[in-house]
């Protein structure tokens, strides 16, 4: 139909030049000129779509017409009142008169009603005894004339005054127009074709782009939302926890050393070099290179002289040390190695080294862990120690069977304080404050082991969906095996703890398996689709 009426449009143009008035326009399928309302709709439908094309300009003009409302379309078809009234009556002398109560229940009350009123105004009826007759023969009902004028043209012939008065009788209303006057446009021809959009390289070879038309450029268009880049569920909730420690005054430690020697990821923090952790089975070994560049070397002797023999009020594990283990290469298994680096580098100062010779000890011993200072320590005590509060979120590695729940990589967020005297009391106090931040207020704390803190605590959380405790985390109190070596006076004492991002984000956003988390099978429509949360 729409493709009708534009080629209607096109060849009337053809023949006259131009339409002066869409009205008289006879559309495909009808014997009568579009007069109507719906019909210009439909018109003007297709005077756009053409002149979008520049093939037509057209003009508007706007018309008040009228048109019926339900009483006068009710008239229209079974005639006025007192029409219906009248002929409802016997003629005089032709059978009874009826009596009002016959006319109600003939005619309908309110037909009665008013009918009757206007039928003896007009004489049309009259009454003989207690019932009412026919007075004329036959009537001229101009009212229902008046309707079926109004409904086929939309207006009356007799001028405004007629018409008000319907209006007042509330038979019709009026009703805005439109009807327009087309001319020819710039790209005017007969055919309707769509123009193109793209030139193709069959229209260059052809030579048909000589002789097609085109689509204009549209500048108001609003055009295809752009696809822009969306935060991973991880690194959103990454964000929102990175928040948390900043809130709480912590500074966020250099953590971009995914390898690690054996070394800085377990001997620093006193794992025994027998411990199952290091086995092939639990983390991947280097093969090129192989072997790390040589630690510090005196905080190496002491190291391996702590493990080996004990001090510090420590037996030690009185095994034999191996120089190949500590230098072995591997994807470090926690952030806890970078954790360590920094805390030997607060320490530079109490060994009486300045911030600048540890930080020259630390570029010749590993490239990675050559930030000179300790971001946002505290001021220094008498013997150089400052207190300090570090964080991290960051990426580890383990050689895990892989399930729903494991991967053989995940993030771990950590979060470690150094000061004077500090307490167990005062790491649950932390950690109790933190979960809060982090909207889980139901904590409980379990006895464990870890071989470089004494005592060491796991974290459970009740899940409210769940209804059961889950594991959140572990943390303890670092040993002196580990933090004197360092070069810590004895009061200093530091703290420290771990959770995995993953695990929150899975109960954030209702995820159970990491696999649509983390990895090639994640949906990038997720991804995008994914809101913030809010701890
Ligand atoms: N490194 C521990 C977490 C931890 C950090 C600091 C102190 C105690 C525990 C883990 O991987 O689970």
């Amino acid at each position: 139909m729409a493709e009708a009426i534009q080629q209607l449009i096109l060849d009337t143009l053809d023949k006259q030049g131009s339409i002066q008035d869409t009205r008289t326009l006879i559309l495909p399928g009808y014997k009568e000129p579009a007069a109507t309302h719906d019909s210009q709709i439909i018109i003007l439908g297709a005077l756009n779509s053409l002149s979008s094309r520049d093939m037509i300009t057209y003009t508007t003009q706007e018309t008040v017409s009228h048109v019926l409302t339900q009483e006068g379309a009710q008239i229209a078809l079974q005639g006025s009142h007192e029409a219906r009234v009248w002929n409802a009556c016997p003629s005089q002398g032709e059978g009874s008169p009826v009596p009002i109560k016959e006319l109600q229940s003939k005619v309908g009350a309110e037909t009665a009603k008013i009918g009757q009123g206007q039928a003896f105004k007009n004489k049309w009826i009259g009454k003989e005894g207690d019932g009412l007759v026919k007075l004329l023969s036959e009537i001229v009902d101009s009212t229902q004339l008046q309707m079926r004028e109004v409904d086929s043209t939309g207006t009356l012939k007799a001028g405004e005054k007629a018409l008000a008065d319907l209006r007042k009788r509330k038979l019709i209303v009026q009703r805005k127009g439109q009807w327009f006057t087309v001319h020819k446009g710039q790209q005017f021809s007969t055919s309707t074709a769509k123009p193109e959009t793209d030139l193709t390289v069959d229209m260059l070879t052809s030579g048909s782009w000589q002789t097609s038309t085109y689509k204009k450029y549209n500048f108001e268009a609003a055009g295809i939302p752009p696809i822009g880049g969306a935060l991973h569920p991880l690194l959103k909730v990454r964000e929102e926890i990175r928040n948390i420690f900043l809130e709480m005054g912590f500074a966020e430690m250099p953590t971009s050393s995914f390898v690690e020697s054996g070394f800085w990821c377990f001997d620093a923090l006193f794992v025994p070099q027998q411990h199952p952790a290091r086995e092939v089975q639990d983390t991947f070994y280097l093969s090129d290179p192989a072997v790390s560049l040589p630690p510090p070397k005196e905080y190496y002797e002491r190291v391996s002289k702590v493990h080996e023999h004990g001090g510090y009020g420590s037996t030690g594990y009185r095994a034999p040390w191996s120089h190949d283990e500590s230098r072995k290469l591997l994807l470090r298994t926690h952030t806890t190695a970078s954790s360590a680096a920094m805390l030997w580098k607060l320490a530079a100062a109490c060994r009486g080294e300045g911030a600048d010779a540890s930080a020259e000890a630390a570029v010749q011993a590993e490239g990675a862990h050559a930030s000179p200072t300790v971001p946002g320590a505290g001021k220094a005590g008498e013997d150089g120690f400052r207190p300090a509060k570090l964080f991290s979120i960051d990426r580890v590695f383990r050689n895990e069977t892989m399930d729903a729940t494991h991967l053989a990589e995940f993030h771990q967020v950590e979060g470690v304080v150094a000061d004077r005297g500090l307490t167990l009391a005062d790491l649950i106090g932390f950690m109790r404050v933190f979960f809060k931040k982090m909207g889980i207020e139901n904590l409980r704390f379990k006895p464990a082991y870890n071989p470089y803190t004494e005592p060491s605590l796991e974290i459970f959380a009740f899940h409210p969906q769940l209804k059961k405790w889950v594991e959140v985390g572990n943390s303890g109190m670092f040993r002196p095996e580990m933090l004197e070596p360092m070069g810590f006076p004895k009061d200093v004492h530091v703290h420290g703890w771990g959770i995995s991002l993953e695990r929150p984000t899975m109960i954030r956003y209702g995820i159970n398996n990491i696999r649509t988390l983390v990895g090639h099978k994640v949906s990038l429509d997720s991804v995008e689709r994914s809101p913030a949360v809010r701890f």
